[in-house]
């Protein structure tokens, strides 16, 4: 792990190891459960404080607009909630796939969020840090809250639990799944029964959005069928990155080396505290001091 005291803070990855769609809200947003794992890996930020207001990226991501960024979208949010006058330069240190149900875009606004907190000082707790990010991203809150949990609503509801230790192979097919286009489908099954959180085993849940995806995109069907040959195996969010599960990263090595070129793919452990929050608590812990 990184020195939690440097100047990088972490923005993990997530997986949705289910995810059951109950209904709808009046807004059209879907009523989901599922259960995030908040995983050991993923991009990672840094923040240059400056004394005019100007919020810049230094590393701009290609196709998508510096206004559109959610990065820049949660510094402005902050800075305007807080009333802030200093800016900031941001550099990213992008490694997770756009568009994999992995949770990249949201958890960089998250990172964000937090970061800029104890930056600018803004005092802020992490309820009020989720209330402002869920107005950029469904999966904002889960990433500030940084605990695997279950979740309803559209997500913001956050039940913390314990899984046992994990390890997962996570492949991505090449292609981009839009989560606006997936909910916009008519076909979509939108009709689950509540399950209690106490009754939960893997093997009887599902996603409600696999059969939709994997109808549309061959790939990730193909990818699919070639993992779960091997281990219990799923697709995440919205797509389009699949997920294996191990008991062991040796395990997961294995499968990883055997795995067609064509797909990339990385290994990545279950934890119960994201690294972000775990930074946000060191962080902390060295200004009490
Ligand atoms: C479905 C999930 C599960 O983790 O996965 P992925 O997007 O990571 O695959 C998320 O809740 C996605 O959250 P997020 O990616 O932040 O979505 P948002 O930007 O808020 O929404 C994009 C669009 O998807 C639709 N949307 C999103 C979330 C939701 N619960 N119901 C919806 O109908 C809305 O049309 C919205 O305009
Ligand atoms: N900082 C960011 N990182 C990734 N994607 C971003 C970012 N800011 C905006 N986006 C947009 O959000 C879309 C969804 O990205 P991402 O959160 O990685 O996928 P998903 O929601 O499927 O996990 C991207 O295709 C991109 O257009």
């Amino acid at each position: 792990m990184d020195n939690l005291l440097d100047d990088w803070w972490p923005s993990p990855a997530k997986l949705n190891l289910f995810l059951h769609i109950l209904g709808r809200n009046q807004k059209g947003y879907h009523l989901l459960q599922t259960l995030f794992q908040m995983l050991d890996v993923g991009d990672r930020l840094a923040f240059k404080l400056t004394n005019d207001a100007k919020i810049s990226l230094s590393t701009p991501l290609k196709g998508v607009p510096e206004e559109e960024n959610l990065i820049i979208r949660a510094a402005k949010l902050l800075q305007s909630t807080c009333g802030i006058s200093k800016g900031v330069t941001i550099t990213l240190d992008k490694h997770l796939p756009m568009g994999g149900g992995i949770g990249g875009g949201s958890s960089n606004a998250a990172t964000t969020l937090v970061a800029l907190n104890e930056l600018w000082n803004c005092k802020l707790n992490n309820t009020q840090l989720a209330e402002l990010g869920l107005a950029l991203g469904a999966d904002v809150p889960i990433f500030i809250h940084g605990q695997t949990a279950f979740a309803s609503g559209v997500g913001e509801q956050i039940f913390p639990i314990q899984l046992p230790s994990q390890w997962y192979l996570v492949a991505n097919p090449g292609i981009h799944v839009s989560t606006a286009e997936v909910f916009a489908a008519p076909e979509l099954p939108r009709n689950a029964s509540p399950i209690r959180w106490d009754n939960y085993k893997f093997e009887e849940t599902r996603n409600d959005c696999q059969t939709f995806v994997t109808n549309r995109h061959p790939e990730v069907a193909k990818l699919l069928q070639w993992l779960v040959h091997y281990a219990p195996s799923r697709m995440t969010g919205t797509g389009a990155c699949v997920f294996a599960t191990f008991a062991t990263e040796a395990q997961a090595m294995e499968i990883q080396a055997k795995l067609p070129e064509k797909w990339t793919s990385f290994i990545a452990k279950g934890v119960e505290q994201s690294p972000l929050k775990i930074k946000q608590q060191a962080v902390r812990a060295a200004s009490d001091m």
